[in-house]
């Protein structure tokens, strides 16, 4: 099980000072959707140059031209990107395909998908490398998480990595690892703690110890 830290609501600067707190805690560095926005692509190398020794991950969420934003995704330096689910299958594919030729991976989303267990082993046997239930920050805010639709997937998908996302605090981290993720996404949990290496030394003790 890896750890990855979502940065969503930072600048450059304040998200390479949050990581040098909590680097050796965790796997992977996402650069969220928001900082995307803000800052475009520049954030993904910026990131990279910082900590060459970190996976990163671009949050492009993609939706279309999947070939050629995992391409541009790659060229900053990501080492994975996320598709959405409700993609049409030519997107996840060209995004599937360009991501090998490139040696990175792709992370699938599945924020929104209305039938979770169909679409996760139709976008399983398109041979990505992660399916990730996620609770966007919209449906968290009337009460939902992400952890019934974990176990979903883990029952559909045979080929991918599963991965979690969505309000995942150091409380509800026990019901998360009960169901054997390979990838648990945290962001506001660790970035919106007072002790942002205590936080996350705890999370990836908990996470290894499965
Ligand atoms: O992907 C995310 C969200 O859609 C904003 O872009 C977050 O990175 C993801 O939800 C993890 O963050 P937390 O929910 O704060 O743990």
């Amino acid at each position: 099980m890896k750890l990855q830290l979502a940065l969503d609501l930072v600048n450059i600067p304040e998200g390479i000072a949050l990581v040098k707190e909590v680097e050796s805690y965790v796997d992977i560095v996402e650069i969220g959707t928001p900082i995307v926005i803000n800052e475009g692509l520049h954030a993904v190398k910026a990131m990279k140059d910082a900590f060459p020794h970190l996976e990163v991950l671009a949050d492009l969420k993609i939706m279309d031209a999947g070939g050629y934003e995992i391409m541009k995704a790659a060229e900053a330096g990501a080492d994975l990107v996320t598709v959405l689910g409700v993609s049409n299958d030519m997107t996840i594919k060209g995004a599937v395909e360009e991501a090998k030729k490139q040696n990175k991976k792709i992370l699938v989303d599945m924020i929104n998908v209305a039938d979770l267990e169909k679409r996760a082993r139709e976008v399983d046997a398109l041979g990505v490398d992660y399916i990730c239930v996620h609770t966007g920050y919209d449906q968290q805010a009337v009460g939902e998480n992400p952890f019934e639709d974990l176990l979903t997937i883990k029952r559909a998908v045979t080929n991918a990595k599963t991965a979690v996302a969505g309000g995942i605090k150091l409380e509800t981290l026990p019901e998360v690892i009960k169901a054997a993720p390979d990838l648990v996404i945290v962001g506001g949990g660790i970035t919106g703690a007072e002790d942002k290496a205590a936080v996350a030394s705890e999370i990836q003790r908990l996470i290894k110890q499965g």
